[in-house]
């Protein structure tokens, strides 16, 4: 007997958004004065320049030289500084070319070390991805004058795309990445758009035209027909080997403009990012967009509505520099004795005690798409692990925690994640960061339930409730109707493979709203899916069909009335809630034929995904289940 257990996830942001893509225009702004040719790119170095690779069991690095900071930031005008990211689909080059402008401005040394210098924790450089956006100060020298450059890498992965957003935030201006052999592909569409709408300059790279296979005149009509932009906007590098990169940094200069932030207002900053310090507390990134702040200045951050005394501020270089002064225009960061990364809430303003001013709009807060238990291996270990969970939700805002406990595995945490990457990576830190080892139950997606019961909507306090915990959902004679979230997915292939993909979708109950042709043989396709359908094993699957080619992203679509059925597991005749799981009905009636009969079979067979089969493991016992 099969059960089919969880799908799963993976995809990417932004789909819907084809109806424009003929229509959209990009608006272009140029930085003034900077008409002229520009000279080669000239390394500049500087006496504090420190050079030498980063630490990687951190994900920041506090410079302990003393040199105490002869930057002078104030010699760097609003006109002479660029703030830019750089976004693209997982695995093009950010990462690679971030290195290479890093080595070109003498921000890091020419070696072999030097790989994916902003790729700091452990687990990025395992896996060879970015999770965590990393913010670095270059200085270029162009047409004789010396530049700020304020780059943010950013993750390529759907999971993280929240990072993405709120690092163009800081930004004027985007290195659009795309693989010259790959071309567009699902990532490359949802990040665009993020630029797009935030209405940046975006500047279109080509990456890899080293490889035999790149087709970068392929690309660049993709990048016309889908994005809008002519192809003469586009440049042609090879990030490992350093081809045309100058140019890169050149067309930054000249197609981005500076920020249009005034010295003479009051002191505003937005909080881009924050990380914590367990000697320090919170380190703020921020952003200037006013004014300008100074070691011993008090400031209040607008939402929580406290004053902090600044103890250190600085630059990213991309290890810590202190400097005396941030100035309008500047991106930096600022420590200021807050004990908490909810006191440094990411999209807030900071500002001068003296001098309160309206706050920034911020950003939307990031929302858990998956949900699951945490427990300890052993419940003598329940202490340590609780503190292990603490100090990395401290480093990472966007992971919920709710207290959770059961008569099996005894007491843990039910978790929210941006999605099952994040999960993974954030379990993977604790095992690698913390030494902690864990019991982590079937990922859920948060479904909602509309109540009839009177005596429940009493206990809850409202009708709608939102359920994480499938052991808490509620029975059907209790509720008007159960909800299930939904994503509009974009998919990516070559049309060798659209039918089998076709088939893949409407096998996870997907409703197809889009497809158009990209180029001659790529197809981008656009479905509704059920969260629950895509949340494990969706992308495993499309790649494998694709032989690798197809891309997948994803964005949040609401809910929509389902019909949702709990089946309950039983260890020797009684439920056990861990392992509760929530079904569509139409899936349920394939797998199990009579409802209300108690299937068993042996826990290998019956536990398809690895969070079941360690559950079952842990009690070695045979099992069955019922709905
Ligand atoms: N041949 C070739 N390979 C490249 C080039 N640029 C990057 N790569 C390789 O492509 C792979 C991915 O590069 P990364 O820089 O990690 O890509 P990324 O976009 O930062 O990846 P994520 O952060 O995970 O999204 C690595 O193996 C790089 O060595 C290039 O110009 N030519």
């Amino acid at each position: 007997m099969q059960l089919l257990l969880r799908p799963l996830v993976i995809g990417g942001s932004l789909a819907g958004r084809l109806s424009r893509v003929k229509v959209c225009r990009i608006k272009r702004r140029t930085a003034e004065g900077s008409t002229q040719p520009c000279q080669p790119c000239t390394l500049i170095r500087h006496s504090w320049m420190k050079t030498g690779s980063v630490s990687t069991d951190s994900t920041r690095q506090h410079s302990s030289s003393p040199h105490k900071d002869d930057i002078d930031m104030s010699k760097f005008p609003v006109e002479r500084i660029r703030n830019f990211s750089i976004i693209a689909h997982i695995d093009h080059g950010k990462s690679t070319l971030a290195d290479r402008l890093l080595e070109m401005t003498g921000a890091i040394a020419k070696t072999e070390r030097n790989k994916q210098v902003l790729d700091k924790l452990q687990v990025e450089r395992e896996r060879g991805i970015t999770v965590k956006a990393q913010t670095a100060s270059l200085f270029y020298q162009h047409d004789g004058e010396t530049y700020l450059l304020n780059l943010i890498d950013t993750p390529g992965h759907v999971d993280f795309s929240y990072e993405v957003s709120r690092s163009i935030s800081a930004c004027q201006g985007v290195l659009l990445i795309v693989d010259a052999n790959q071309g567009i592909q699902a990532q490359t569409v949802a990040n665009f758009y993020l630029a797009f709408e935030a209405q940046l300059t975006i500047i279109p790279v080509l990456n890899k035209i080293d490889l035999k296979n790149a087709d970068p005149d392929r690309v660049e009509k993709q990048i016309e027909k889908i994005f809008d932009i002519p192809k003469e906007e586009c440049i042609r590098i090879s990030a490992k080997l350093g081809t045309n990169v100058d140019q890169v940094l050149q067309e930054v200069v000249k197609r981005i403009p500076p920020p249009t932030a005034k010295l003479e207002e009051p002191f505003k900053a937005l909080v881009f990012d924050s990380t914590f310090d367990h000697y320090r507390g919170v380190i703020a990134n921020i952003a200037v967009f006013g004014g300008q702040v100074c070691k011993g200045d008090r400031i209040v951050s607008a939402h929580m509505g406290k004053t902090y005394e600044v103890n250190e501020l600085g630059i990213l270089r991309p290890d810590e520099r202190p400097t005396e002064k941030l100035y309008a225009g500047q991106v930096g960061y600022v420590v200021a004795g807050m004990k908490e990364v909810k006191e440094a809430q990411i999209g807030d303003t900071l500002y001068l005690h003296k001098q309160p001013v309206e706050a920034l709009p911020g950003f939307k807060p990031a929302k858990s798409m998956v949900f699951a238990g945490i427990y300890p291996m052993d419940q003598s270990e329940y202490t340590s692990l609780r503190s292990a969970v603490e100090k990395l939700t401290l480093n990472d805002s966007s992971v919920t925690v709710q207290r959770d406990s059961s008569l099996a595995l005894g007491a843990g945490w039910r978790l929210g994640f941006l999605g099952l990457l994040h999960m993974e990576v954030f379990n993977q830190r604790l095992d690698q960061e913390y030494n902690a080892s864990v019991i982590v139950t079937a990922p859920t997606v948060p479904y909602k339930a509309v109540l009839s019961s009177a005596k429940l909507i009493k206990e809850y306090g409202e009708e709608v409730v939102t359920i994480v915990n499938p052991a808490q959902f509620p029975d059907k004679s209790q509720v008007v109707q159960y909800l299930e979230p939904m994503v509009t997915g974009t998919i990516i292939t070559p049309d060798d493979f659209t039918g089998k993909i076709i088939s893949l979708c409407l096998g996870r109950r997907a409703i197809q709203k889009n497809m158009v042709y990209i180029d001659d043989h790529r197809v981008m396709m656009k479905y509704v899916f059920p969260l629950n359908e895509i949340v494990v094993d969706f992308y495993d699957q499309l790649k494998s069909m694709s032989s690798g080619y197809a891309s997948f992203d994803y964005e949040d679509a609401g809910y929509e009335p389902a019909e949702l059925i709990k089946i309950d597991f039983l260890l020797n005749g009684r439920p056990v809630e861990e392992l509760t799981t929530i079904s569509h009905g139409k899936k349920i009636n394939k797998s199990y034929p009579k409802k209300g009969f108690i299937y068993s079979s042996s826990c290998l067979q019956l536990c398809k995904t690895g969070y079941e089969r360690q559950i079952w493991q842990k009690f070695k016992s045979d099992n069955c289940f019922r709905y």
